[in-house]
C-alpha cells in the first residue's frame, strides 16, 4: 500500500516536472498561461455562468494540453532527428497545427462568451 502511494506521488511529481519544463522552455506556453489568467479575470469580472465557465476551462485546458504534447513531440523529434529530415519537419508542423486549431477554437469560444458582456459593459459606461 505504501509503495502504491509512493508511486502515485512520483507520477504527480513527474507530471508537474513536465508542465514546469514546458513553461520554462516554451514562450508560447507562457503566452497561453497569461491568456488563461486574463480569461479567468474576465470571467470573474463579468460573473459568467457555470456553463460558460465549463466552456472556458475546457478551451484553456485543451490549448495548454495541445502545447504540452507539441513540446513533447518537438523534444522527441529533436532527439531522434536533429539533422534535417522531411518527416521530422512534418511531425513538428502537424503538432504545431494541432495547437493552432485548439487556440483558434478557444479564441472563438472566448469571443462568443465575452462579446455580449463587453457590449453591455460598453453601453453602460460609454
Ligand atoms: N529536423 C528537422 N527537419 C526538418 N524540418 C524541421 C526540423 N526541425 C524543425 N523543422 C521545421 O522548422 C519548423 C520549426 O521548428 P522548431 O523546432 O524551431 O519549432 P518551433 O516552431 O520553434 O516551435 P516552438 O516555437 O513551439 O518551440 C518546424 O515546424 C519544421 O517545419
Amino acid at each position: 500500500m505504501r509503495t502504491y502511494f509512493k508511486k502515485r506521488y512520483n507520477s504527480f511529481k513527474f507530471a508537474f516536472r513536465g508542465i514546469n519544463a514546458s513553461i520554462r522552455s516554451e514562450p508560447h506556453m507562457r503566452l497561453h498561461i497569461l491568456s488563461a489568467i486574463g480569461v479567468v479575470l474576465l470571467g470573474l469580472t463579468f460573473d459568467v455562468t457555470k456553463v460558460e465557465w465549463c466552456l472556458l476551462v475546457g478551451s484553456m485546458g485543451l490549448v495548454i494540453t495541445a502545447e504540452i504534447i507539441n513540446t513533447a513531440i518537438e523534444t522527441i523529434v529533436n532527439l531522434v532527428s536533429p539533422e534535417f529530415n522531411q518527416m521530422a519537419g512534418r511531425a513538428k508542423d502537424l503538432a504545431a497545427g494541432a495547437v493552432l486549431i485548439a487556440a483558434i477554437a478557444a479564441a472563438v469560444i472566448g469571443t462568443i462568451i465575452f462579446f455580449p458582456y463587453l457590449l453591455s459593459f460598453a453601453k453602460i459606461y460609454f
